[in-house]
């Protein structure tokens, strides 16, 4: 059976997800078995430091890059022990990294565009005895591509219907958006970040409240929206951007959430305004996706990402999406939790079938591109 791990590790900074996937061009993907490990306290402040550094230390980027290499090795060995299979049986490995700067518009004056994934594929490949696939996001954007979503070649593969319209949403630390077509129709797939899904959610409820995250929105769903803020925010230039686009933690951030709060905002206020922007923005790239394509409302909307499990974040986009159904992702076989880390499984296995990774009718290259460089066990 062709199996291959992908690991992933989102702009949330949570931890290693690492997802056994049956890749073949005969069929869809399979999810046969999965592996999450948090971040320890401290690796998880050494990366959001690294994100937010104004200047490279190496010795700090080295560090970082090791214990977060050997964490990924043991999320694969305990993925291989608690499936009960051996790492001869794995193609590969694909390795998506930590992003640490996504610059696809680079910097002002006229810097290159860059995107900057920490990892360690040789590493990875000493440690696991695997083969590795890594370095998914540069050569899309070496082809004039913004590397970014790259999921949205995935949703095709694994969600797009004869003749329905559909949209699939990742609601990680930001969010991505992709409408598929149906098969009987010409259209391109379309997707692209849509803006923050959880990033500022989980930073405001940190500051206010401790812990990771405002569990299925309950702190969110007791304050009340403040129009006037969630105006200004929307006022961001990134929201109202045609794609191909996408974001990261350079653009939303907490310094940018204060720069538009007056200090008299009671907290749970701010955190369902903030839950608010997530629904408004992907509503807003909804419309903008239907414009590009000339589509009609979708049929269904299938959430992925830690933010399906927020019930206050999905009672807030059916309401701005009222003629499209949510539907589970399990309904397909992947719970919400493990398509990313799915797709980094299936892009290493396009990569050694010499197939391309990108849509350039997503992130914007001038054309299809093999994606990622092989490193041999
Ligand atoms: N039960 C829950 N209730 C509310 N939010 C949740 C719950 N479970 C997870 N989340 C949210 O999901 C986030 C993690 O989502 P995910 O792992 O998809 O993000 P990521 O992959 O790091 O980000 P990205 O897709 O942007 O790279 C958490 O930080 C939290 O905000
Ligand atoms: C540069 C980067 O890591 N971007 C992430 C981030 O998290 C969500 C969104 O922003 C998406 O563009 C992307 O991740 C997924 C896996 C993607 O490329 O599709």
């Amino acid at each position: 059976m062709p199996l291959f791990i992908g690991l992933m590790s989102g702009t949330s900074l949570d931890g290693i997800d690492a997802a056994l996937v049956r890749c073949e061009s005969s069929r869809p993907p399979e999810l046969l078995a999965t592996q999450a490990i948090g971040f320890p306290d401290e690796l998880r402040d050494r990366l959001l430091a690294l994100c937010h550094a104004k200047r490279a230390d190496f010795a700090e980027l080295a560090t970082a890059e090791d214990s977060f290499c050997r964490l990924q090795a043991e999320a694969v060995a305990r993925l291989l022990e608690t499936s009960a299979t051996s790492r001869d049986n794995i193609v590969a490995i694909g390795s998506h990294g930590q992003t640490i700067e996504h610059a696809p518009y680079g910097h002002a004056p006229s810097g290159p565009a860059y995107t900057y994934q920490l990892d360690n594929p040789s590493l990875l490949a000493e440690l696991t005895g695997c083969q590795v696939v890594a370095d998914f996001r540069r050569r899309d954007l070496a082809a004039g591509g913004q590397a970014a979503p790259l999921a949205p070649a995935f949703h095709n593969a694994l969600f797009r219907d004869p003749t329905e319209w559909r949209l699939v949403l990742n609601l990680g630390g930001f969010a991505n958006l992709t409408l598929l077509p149906p098969q009987n129709r010409t259209a391109e797939v379309l997707g692209f970040d849509t803006g923050p899904a959880n990033v500022l959610l989980d930073a405001w409820h940190g500051r206010h409240r401790g812990g990771r995250f405002d569990a299925n929105g309950e702190w969110a769903a007791s304050g009340q929206v403040d129009p006037p803020l969630l105006e200004s925010l929307m006022r961001e230039p990134f929201f109202h951007q045609p794609p191909p686009r996408s974001t990261g933690r350079e653009v939303f951030h907490l310094p940018w959430l204060e720069r538009h709060l007056n200090g008299n905002e009671a907290p749970q206020d701010v955190q369902a305004t903030l839950a608010e922007l997530t629904a408004t923005s992907v509503a807003l790239g909804v419309e903008m996706a239907r414009e590009l394509c000339q589509a009609p409302p979708a049929s269904s909307l299938i959430p992925c990402g830690g933010g399906a499990h927020n019930a206050d974040l999905l009672s807030r986009l059916a309401y701005h999406l009222p003629d499209t159904a949510l539907v589970p992702s399990d309904d397909w076989g992947w719970p919400a939790d493990w398509l990313e880390a799915g797709a980094f499984a299936w892009l290493a296995y396009r990569r050694l079938a010499g197939l391309s990774g990108n849509l350039s009718s997503v992130t914007g290259a001038s054309g299809l591109r093999v994606l990622g460089g092989i490193y041999a066990p």
